[in-house]
């Protein structure tokens, strides 16, 4: 199994070339959603964040995923707090989707994580793509998305690693700064060049 890596950073475009991947037959594994999986109600991750975060899970036994995101994103040690439960959860169950993969034949996957760098995990991959925007453009379409104050997308941008930094790392720049029929042409060259691999 061929897997390369798919990262950028909050809003720079990774949702929207993970979905021009998909429409090229590409198989995408998204670690946002297994993030969301393994929160589940009843699952030890979500039972773990409880303990940790006191009144984060609500009366419905569900994550207040604001409530949790409030708290994460204004402080750097209660996320490296939340990191070291999830982040080895999200792990396991990346592992399990590709095995699963495998079974079914599939020989590239791609897996989309806002994260890649951050955690090393790049390392482990047969090629990085990495969706640029220049930092103002993240900013301003982070607020227009989730509605943000200009205060509430700073910190969410200074939680991650830059994207400047990030595409020191990459094997190929995605430049998602014009209209998505500019970004079409970069996904698709991209796509050919993983397939090639193998
Ligand atoms: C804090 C939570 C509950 C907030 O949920 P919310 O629905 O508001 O955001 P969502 O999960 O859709 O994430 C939005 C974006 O925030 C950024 N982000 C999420 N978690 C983190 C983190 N721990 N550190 C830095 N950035 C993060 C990513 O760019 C992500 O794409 C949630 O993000 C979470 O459980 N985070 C921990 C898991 C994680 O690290 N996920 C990132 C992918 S591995
Ligand atoms: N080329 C583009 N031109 C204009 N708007 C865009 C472009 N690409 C993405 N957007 C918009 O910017 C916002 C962020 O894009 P998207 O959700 O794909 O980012 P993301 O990197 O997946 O974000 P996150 O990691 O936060 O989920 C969305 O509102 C999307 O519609």
């Amino acid at each position: 199994m061929h897997v390369f890596g798919l990262t950028g950073g909050i809003a720079s475009g990774k949702s929207t070339v993970s979905r021009m991947l998909r429409e090229l037959g590409a198989r995408v594994l998204d670690a946002d959603v297994l993030a969301r999986e393994v929160v589940e109600p009843g699952t030890p991750g979500l039972r773990r964040i409880d303990e940790r975060f006191p009144g984060v899970v609500g009366p419905d036994g569900r994550l207040d995923r604001v409530k949790l995101g409030a708290h994460i994103f204004a402080n750097a040690e209660e996320r490296a707090a939340l990191n070291a439960i999830v982040h080895p959860e999200i792990r396991a169950l990346f592992l399990q989707k590709l095995q699963a993969l495998e079974a079914e034949g599939v020989t590239h996957a791609v897996y989309d994580v806002p994260l890649l760098i951050e955690t090393g995990l790049h390392q482990a991959m047969e090629g990085v793509a990495v969706v640029w925007v220049p930092r103002e453009v993240q900013k301003a379409r982070l607020m227009t998305r989730d509605g943000l104050l200009a205060d509430q997308a700073e910190a969410r941008l200074q939680a991650q690693m830059a994207l400047d930094d990030k595409r020191e790392h990459a094997t190929w720049v995605i430049d998602n700064s014009g209209a998505p029929e500019a970004t079409r042409p970069q996904v698709e060259a991209v796509w050919r060049a993983m397939l090639a691999h193998g």
